[in-house]
Order: C-alpha cells, then sequence, then structure tokens
C-alpha cells in the first residue's frame, strides 16, 4: 500500500514529510484552495511561469511527486509538470477521458516519460463507483473522494466493494488518525493506497510530522494483524 501526503507547500515540511515512510508528496495546483502552490508569472506570457523559488529543493529519490488539478487549462498542467518535476498528475474535476488522453499525449514522452495520470472524483453512491468505465484504458490509477459515513464508523469503506475495475485506486476525503487500523485492514485486489491531507495539519498546508508518524506506525500495525488473520484463516 502507498501512502501519499498531499497540500505541502513550504520546504522545511517537505523535507520532513520525505523522511517519513511515504511513498509520494502531494502539491496542490487549485487556486481556490487554502494549500495552493502559486507560481511567478511570465511577463506577458512570453516565457514560462517559474515556481517560486525557495520550491526549488532538491528532490528526494525514494519520495515521487504528484500534482493535483482541478478543471486547469493543459499548458498550465505541462509548466507544472516540467517545474515541479512532478512524477504524476491527479485530474480532479470535471475532466473527460478525452482531456486525460491529451494530457498524457503532451507529457509523454516529451515532457517527462512514463507519467502517471490519475482521474479522481467523489464517491457518494455505487453510481459513482461505476464510473471508473468512463476512463478505462486512459488512466493509471483513480483516487475516490469518499464521505464521511455515520458517527461511530468515520469513513464510508464498504463503497469500495462495488468497484469491479482492473485499475488500481487510491483514497482520500477525511483519512484521520484514527482511521490507520481501519485502513490497514483493507483488503480490496485494486486498493493501492491511501492520500493524507487535511487532518494530519497544524496550519493549512503544514504537516504534522508526529501526527503522520504515528498514523504510519498504526498502519503498519493494522497490516501486519490483517495478514496473520488472512493467514490464520488459509491453515
Ligand atoms: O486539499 C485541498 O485544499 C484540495 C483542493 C482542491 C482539490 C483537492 C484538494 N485536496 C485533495 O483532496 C484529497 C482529500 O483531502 P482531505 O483529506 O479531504 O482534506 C487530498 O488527498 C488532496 O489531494
Amino acid at each position: 500500500m502507498i501512502v501519499e501526503v498531499c497540500g505541502l507547500r513550504e520546504p522545511e515540511n517537505i523535507r520532513a514529510v520525505e523522511q517519513l515512510a511515504v511513498d509520494r508528496i502531494g502539491f496542490i495546483f487549485h487556486p481556490r484552495s487554502p494549500r495552493y502552490l502559486p507560481m511567478i508569472p511570465s511577463s506577458a506570457g512570453i516565457i514560462p511561469d517559474r515556481p517560486v523559488a525557495d520550491m526549488n529543493i532538491p528532490r528526494s529519490s525514494r519520495v515521487s511527486r504528484l500534482g493535483v488539478f482541478m478543471d486547469e487549462m493543459p499548458q498550465n498542467i505541462v509548466t507544472r509538470v516540467y517545474n515541479y518535476r512532478l512524477d504524476a498528475v491527479r485530474l480532479q474535476g470535471t475532466e473527460t477521458r478525452e482531456a486525460c488522453e491529451n494530457l498524457r499525449r503532451t507529457l509523454d514522452p516529451d515532457i517527462r516519460p512514463g507519467i502517471a495520470i490519475i482521474k479522481g472524483w467523489t464517491v457518494r453512491t455505487v453510481a459513482d463507483i461505476r464510473r471508473w468505465k468512463d476512463y478505462e484504458g486512459a488512466v493509471d490509477a483513480f483516487f475516490f473522494h469518499l464521505p464521511m459515513a455515520t458517527a461511530g464508523d468515520r469513513l464510508d469503506l464498504g463503497l469500495l466493494e462495488a468497484y469491479d475495475g482492473n485499475i488500481p485506486f487510491i483514497i482520500g476525503g477525511d483519512i484521520a488518525p484514527e482511521d490507520a487500523s481501519r485502513l490497514g485492514g483493507l483488503r480490496h485486489p485494486m486498493f493501492m493506497g491511501v492520500s493524507l491531507n487535511t487532518h494530519f495539519e497544524t496550519a493549512a498546508g503544514i504537516k504534522d510530522i508526529e501526527k503522520l508518524q504515528s498514523f504510519l506506525e498504526r498502519l503498519r500495525d493494522g497490516r501486519q494483524t490483517e495478514n496473520h488473520r488472512h493467514a490464520d484463516c488459509h491453515h
């Protein structure tokens, strides 16, 4: 299972998160988000926008980088992929299958060979889950933004049983520290990982390293317990 921490913006905090056992960090390029990572606009659009200077930090060789976009213009996505050396792009607006395919053709191989294209949307019903078919063959993974369920059963993981696609998915949306053991025990053949964000912050865009660390430990424990349980069932 991969762990993605999304919505970072400060270099020191990015370095600290990259020291943890996480697999991917994510930047939000949606201007209305409090976690928005701005670019320095180019002079009259003659040269491409540049990243803010202090974001020009060395890349971790172990932790990959994701950019999150919502109905963004393709040329802006391309500039950010190049400037922030992104390995994956998540489209979380109303982008169509054709938009995903066109973006991949623009980026791969010229700008970023092998870039991962992820389509995300909010999943509230089984019909929402079934929308995966619209993107079959066009994307590398899905991001399902899950709603909160009833009190006591915080995150509604039950909906995921309706997913019968062959493309891996990541889940996110209100995942909190107390969800670690349940997520560690989640078994679905296409379940790829979790995306953590707002419940692991000290302020918008600043991640709480201790909270993340303790979540990662509990996730690993939940995983081990589930693996033992699974092994016992098969003996
Ligand atoms: O975090 C934001 O501000 C944001 C804004 C616009 C699009 C996506 C955004 N966040 C992504 O959504 C998921 C779920 O976040 P949360 O756990 O509900 O806070 C997260 O993985 C971010 O990638």
